[in-house]
């Protein structure tokens, strides 16, 4: 393990009213204490999941659109609003790791085909699978990444990286995972709706739900129950979801 702990500089927040102040689970942090290798971030869409994970990739140097610490391109709004008033706390510090930003994949792919343009050895897909990441689907890509990028020694943050994997892809990055964790050091920091991701062992889960950032246990999340009931009642459940919308 190697981040921590993450403190928000409260004093030097001008002010709090403006984003990302103001989203009711940052409203009240403080600071993160990280305790395993493994810790997701769960929470309603918008309780500020990606807000804090892009915030921690700004100050681990990495490029908030995604990428590296020497993936430096340019996306529409990519600077992290909250990552200046973050302290960050390492023990020891690493430098190598990867921001996974689901919804700006494509722009990364992109990034990596332009350095392979001036790229007279060829090595840029080396840790990409061999070619270049448009040529592969979205889901296999994302595992190229994961199988060939991800190494030892290294920080991990991954914004949804379920978003193009299927459940099978899901199990193989839970290996990969394991793998890494099991041949060395490695921390990985995920916010994730996926709720067989979340069944990693032994994982720290903090839930940005209810205004403030807890911890919580696998079989009490959202995910957990709303998709165990779903799997085990689906037709009862969805007769009254779609009572409940007659009624509106
Ligand atoms: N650049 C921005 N400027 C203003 N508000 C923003 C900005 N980015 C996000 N927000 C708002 O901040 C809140 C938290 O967004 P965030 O993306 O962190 O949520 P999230 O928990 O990751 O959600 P999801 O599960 O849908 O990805 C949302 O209400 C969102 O609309």
């Amino acid at each position: 393990m190697f981040l921590k702990k993450v403190t928000l500089k409260r004093e030097e927040v001008k002010d709090p009213r403006e984003y990302p102040f103001h989203i009711p689970a940052i409203k009240s942090f403080s600071q993160m204490d990280f305790n395993r290798k493994v810790t997701f971030f769960v929470g309603e869409n918008g309780s500020g999941k990606s807000t804090l994970l892009e915030a921690i990739a700004d100050q681990c140097g990495f490029n908030p659109a995604g990428g590296g610490r020497n993936n430096t391109y340019n996306l529409h709004a990519s600077e992290s609003a909250l990552g200046p008033y973050l302290r960050l706390s390492w023990m020891p510090k690493v430098t190598n790791g990867f921001f996974l930003r689901a919804e700006s994949f494509y722009q990364f792919a992109t990034h990596l085909d332009e350095l392979d343009q001036d790229d007279l050895e060829g090595l840029t897909y080396q840790s990409y699978g061999g070619k270049s990441l448009h040529e592969q689907s979205h889901g296999e890509s994302f595992l190229s990444l994961f199988a060939n990028r991800f190494q030892q020694k290294a920080i991990y943050l991954l914004d949804e990286p379920e978003a193009a994997l299927s459940p099978q892809r899901q199990l193989a990055l839970l290996k990969i995972m394991h793998d890494l964790e099991k041949q060395g050091n490695c921390q990985f920091i995920i916010a994730t709706h996926s709720p067989i991701l979340l069944g990693y062992p032994d994982a720290d889960i903090l839930s940005f739900d209810e205004g403030k950032i807890q911890s919580v246990a696998y079989e009490m999340t959202d995910h957990y129950q709303i998709t165990s009931y779903f799997l085990q009642h689906r037709e009862r459940m969805l007769e009254q979801l779609f009572a409940e919308e007659d009624e509106e």
